[in-house]
């Protein structure tokens, strides 16, 4: 497996383990997630798939951040407490997760259940002074390291210059950022420093740490992540256990929508249990998976328009064929193919070689068209080989949720003799009969 690791200027880095430990980083639970939220998400759900599919066992952590500033004033607005936005923003997330076919990852943590982890963490950092205490705040003291910068490949002197970092007589360096912050302003925690909180970068990393006891293998998020938060976390870490925090750092790129990055802050965001409602969440995933994850999205109508027709076409061809088995218009035989060329093809073969290729989805997608046509000819020849379940299996890996028709006993026998009178043309009968058949959305 190849996957290209923004640490290494996006170079493609091998990865040939049995176990596989990923990171993701979660929510901050102040509002519903919006589709450029997803595109982490589906990208996480699409590797665990694909791990499991070749047989690599997966632990997989996700953090929620259920304390913020955002929270705080969504609590203020709504003259609720900012449990109570949590709890609410955090269900509403997991029913989204399910909405989008999201296989729940094995943990996840809301921050706020792990403050003495957190505590604990900033206290190493302390220890091995390369944090210091100033005025009830924790900083992390940039000039400790050499290695601040590798992740977002930039130099120290080009983030200050680049940056308005706002005057904080409390910090060293300008750069210096905080772990803890002394603040009275809604939930607070008793420390050695002051009654505050914790800064968002430092509890990823606590929560990996404490989680894992280790690096991980893969750690995944937006391409807006990886500078300050990434480069802030991985040097945390590099800091704490002269580890890197992540083998493979994987960023997607952004969704935007008028060629502005989406996102809640900004209000152009089009929530992705909106998006579901309107269009179903196969059209959102196909949507994603069309453009390679590094890339960027633009959204448009056009698109959404285009990703709605190709998943129809994948729904019409199940029903399609759960019409012509009931028919006996066509048989399954796994045992001899219709034609020799479908086997040269080796699809499942093909699909994981492009996948193990930074899972080049693009041309999984392009690899499906293709079956959905040599099925098609199958159908025409009347025999079915196991082209079918290996494209079923293909679209379960992708995280695709199809339902493969299956009709009761009275429903085939209305099929039947919908088939009957169209035979003996006795059309009025037959469209009668192709009434009941199109509401029970057989035809
Ligand atoms: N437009 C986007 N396209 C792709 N990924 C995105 C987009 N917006 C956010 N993400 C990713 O979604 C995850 C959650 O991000 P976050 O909560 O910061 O979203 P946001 O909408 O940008 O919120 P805010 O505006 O409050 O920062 C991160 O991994 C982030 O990189
Ligand atoms: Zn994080």
């Amino acid at each position: 497996m190849k996957l290209s690791n923004s640490l290494h200027e996006n170079n493609l880095t091998s990865f040939d383990n049995d176990r596989v430990k990923i990171y993701c980083c979660g929510p901050t639970v102040y509002d519903n997630i919006h589709i450029g939220n997803a595109r982490p998400l589906v990208l996480g759900d699409v590797l665990v798939r694909f791990f499991e599919f070749i047989g690599i066992k997966v632990d997989y952590l996700q953090n929620i951040t259920d304390i913020d500033d955002k929270i705080i004033a969504k609590a203020n607005d709504l003259k609720i407490s900012e449990t109570q936005v949590a709890e609410k923003y955090i269900n509403d997330y997991l029913e989204d997760l399910s909405n989008l076919n999201i296989k729940k990852p094995n943990k996840i943590i809301p921050i706020s259940t792990k403050m003495d982890v957190i505590i604990d963490f900033i206290n190493k950092l302390i220890t091995k002074e390369v944090a210091y205490e100033s005025k009830g705040d924790v900083y992390f003291d940039i000039n400790s390291t050499n290695s601040y910068g590798e992740l977002s490949n930039k130099r120290i002197e080009e983030l200050i210059s680049g940056s308005r970092v706002e005057v904080n007589p409390n910090k060293r360096n300008a750069s210096d950022f905080a772990l803890w912050k002394k603040t009275k302003n809604g939930k607070n925690w008793v420390s050695n420093w002051s009654s505050g909180r914790p800064g968002w970068h430092t509890e990823c990393v606590a929560l990996i740490d404490n989680y894992f006891q280790s690096q991980v293998d893969i750690h995944i998020g937006g391409i807006d992540l990886k500078f300050p938060h990434h480069e802030n976390e991985r040097i945390q870490y590099l800091a704490a256990t002269k580890k890197e925090l992540s083998k493979i750092w994987l960023h997607n790129g952004h969704v935007s929508f008028n060629s502005q990055k989406m996102s809640k802050s900004l209000g152009n965001t089009l929530m992705v249990k909106d998006f579901i409602k309107d269009h179903g969440a196969n059209v959102l995933r196909y949507l994603l998976l069309t453009t390679n994850y590094r890339q960027p999205i633009n959204l448009t109508d056009d698109l959404i328009n285009q990703s709605r027709i190709a998943i129809q076409k994948i729904s019409a061809l199940f029903k399609k064929i759960s019409l012509k088995i009931a028919l006996n218009e066509v048989t399954k035989n796994n045992d001899r193919p219709v034609d020799e060329d479908f086997n040269l093809k080796n699809y499942i073969s093909q699909f994981k070689d492009l996948m193990q290729d930074d899972l080049n989805t693009p041309r999984v997608i392009t690899l499906i068209e293709q079956m959905i046509k040599d099925i098609n000819k199958q159908i025409d020849q009347k025999k079915l080989n196991n082209l079918l379940d290996e494209l079923l299996e293909i679209l379960v890996v992708l995280g695709f949720n199809f339902e493969f028709p299956k009709y009761d006993q009275p429903t085939l026998q209305l099929i039947r003799e919908w088939d009957g009178y169209v035979k003996s043309k006795n059309f009025t009968k037959a469209d009668e009969l192709r009434e009941v058949l199109i509401k029970k959305d057989v035809l």
